[in-house]
């Protein structure tokens, strides 16, 4: 058994607008997603969220809220993805484009879900409804969601969180 890829995403928004980041490089590539990336050894998961939103948008966020779990499995990996999802409504700082990311504010009613993660059309109106979500997507290639769950949670520590694929991964 390998160990899930623990990761975090962390969206800044308001009541008419939320802020997305252009990913400039590497996994997801080419596509508008929150900010947010791997858990390094020794960081608490809202740690990891508060800096990888600092490093990719500029912004500071004293509170992040935990509002959803997605798991992510991609066919023919035997590596789960446990990403944690987090929204902020209070923030400090400059919003700076980094190497990695090119932050923008879009109106909620013209999130660009064309030009997204597939799974986010899924889950993007629980998160903007402040409702707690846990959701696992099976992908075939990057575009393919061949199967996928979606349930309202009421307690997120309660999340029995997987730790192997769905598939049996030849
Ligand atoms: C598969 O569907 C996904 N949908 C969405 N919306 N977001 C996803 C999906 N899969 C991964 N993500 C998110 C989770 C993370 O926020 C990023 C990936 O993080 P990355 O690999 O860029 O992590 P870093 O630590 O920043 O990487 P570097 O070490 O390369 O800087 O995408």
């Amino acid at each position: 058994m390998v160990a899930n890829k623990l990761l975090t995403l962390a969206f800044v928004k308001t009541p008419t607008n939320i802020l997305l980041g252009y990913k400039k490089r590497g996994f997801g590539m080419g596509r508008w997603n929150g900010f947010g990336g791997k858990v390094e050894v020794g960081e608490t998961i809202d740690g990891a969220a508060k800096r990888e939103l600092m490093e990719e948008s500029g912004l500071v966020a004293n509170t992040l809220h935990k509002i959803g779990i997605l798991m992510f499995e991609f066919v023919g990996d035997p590596q789960l993805m446990e990403v944690h999802v987090f929204t902020t409504n209070e923030w400090k700082g400059t919003i700076t484009e980094s190497d990695e990311m090119r932050p923008e504010w879009f109106p909620i009613e013209s999130i660009p879900y064309k030009k997204m993660w597939t799974d986010d059309q899924f889950w993007f109106p629980y998160m903007l409804n402040a409702r707690p979500f846990y959701g696992y997507f099976t992908f075939e290639g990057m575009h393919k969601i061949v199967y996928h769950r979606l349930d309202s949670v009421n307690d997120l520590g309660l999340v029995e969180i997987p730790q192997q694929p769905r598939q049996p991964v030849i």
